[in-house]
């Protein structure tokens, strides 16, 4: 394993504010307007280092996107540090405080990290190439003819060359995050965040994708994989954390996790996917 840490995740903490306002008739009963804070990350410490794999698995609402989110500054975080290359991601010390950075600076520091939502996300009215040609004419200002050639190899790789000139309209849902795979690639970043890449494919179309990402794991890139396919995981994962409730109660090999897990927590995850282990001694 490499030392040098990618990502850096140091006592973590994220709220959701969540505002619930009654309608007229409630209102006029006397209801007041009721505002929930969900605490879903509570003191997350994670680090990955160039080469890995790191994949989260955890029951659903543990906070596994919320952290990938907040690697990326889709989420602002209240506490705690994420550091991505040892760069601040989103936001910058000044009088040993963290303030907002400004969106240029964060879009800048955000082509170091890739992302792969589950639901593509792609340009509806650009081809396959176009869609991997425009944040690398876009955000690198790279000339045209520079970002097709870029555009093609990467296209190539996820298996793609021969769908260059189709509408994501004339692609299926495997493909589609197959073009969204190639297009973060292409952006040559530090590391790829896939989140959930499969949930929204059609049972068919899920091991297409995995390959893909498989193959490119293979090639030594560096990743953070939320995911539900169990196999999956333990195919390709160097480490596999579990999360619970907002924090990560078990980290190890996939040896480790499937094998001889430590947490209870673990231990039902597994149950659940129909993966039987023995219980944990200790729980
Ligand atoms: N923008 C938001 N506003 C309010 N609550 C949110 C928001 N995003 C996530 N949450 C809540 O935070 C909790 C954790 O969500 P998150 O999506 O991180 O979980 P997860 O572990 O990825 O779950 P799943 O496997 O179902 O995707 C959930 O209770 C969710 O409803």
């Amino acid at each position: 394993m490499s030392d040098e840490v990618i990502v850096s995740a140091r006592d973590v903490h994220k709220t959701f504010t969540v505002t619930k306002t009654p309608g007229i008739f409630s209102r006029l009963r006397g209801a007041r307007t009721e505002i929930n804070r969900i605490e879903v990350l509570k003191g997350v410490d994670l680090d990955v280092h160039k080469g890995q794999t790191v994949v989260i698995l955890g029951s659903s609402g543990s906070g596994k996107s919320t952290l990938l989110r907040c690697m990326n500054k889709l989420e602002t975080i209240d506490s705690g540090r994420i550091l991505v290359n040892g760069h601040l991601v989103g936001y910058e010390e000044r009088d040993g405080k963290l303030v907002d950075e400004k969106a240029s600076v964060t879009a800048q520091k955000r082509t170091d990290l890739g992302m792969v939502f589950q639901q593509f996300n792609l340009f509806l009215n650009k081809t396959a190439l176009g869609n991997v040609m425009a944040p690398l004419q876009d955000v690198k200002k790279m000339p045209r003819e520079a970002a097709e050639e870029l555009a093609l190899q990467n296209l190539k790789r996820v298996g793609l060359l021969d769908r260059k000139d189709n509408y994501p309209s004339k692609l299926s849902g495997g493909q589609k995050q197959r073009v969204a795979i190639a297009r973060a690639l292409a952006m040559d970043p530090s590391v790829m965040l896939f989140d959930e890449p499969t949930s929204a494919l059609d049972p068919e179309l899920v091991e297409e994708v995995l390959a893909v990402i498989k193959a490119i794991a293979a090639q030594g890139t560096t990743m953070v994989i939320v995911t539900h396919e169990m196999q999956f995981a333990r195919d390709i994962a160097d480490v596999i954390v579990v999360m619970d409730q907002g924090i990560i109660v078990e980290k190890g090999t996939p040896d480790e996790v499937f094998f001889r897990p430590k947490h209870a927590k673990t231990y039902a995850l597994l149950k659940r996917s129909g993966l039987a282990v023995e219980p944990p001694a200790a729980s």
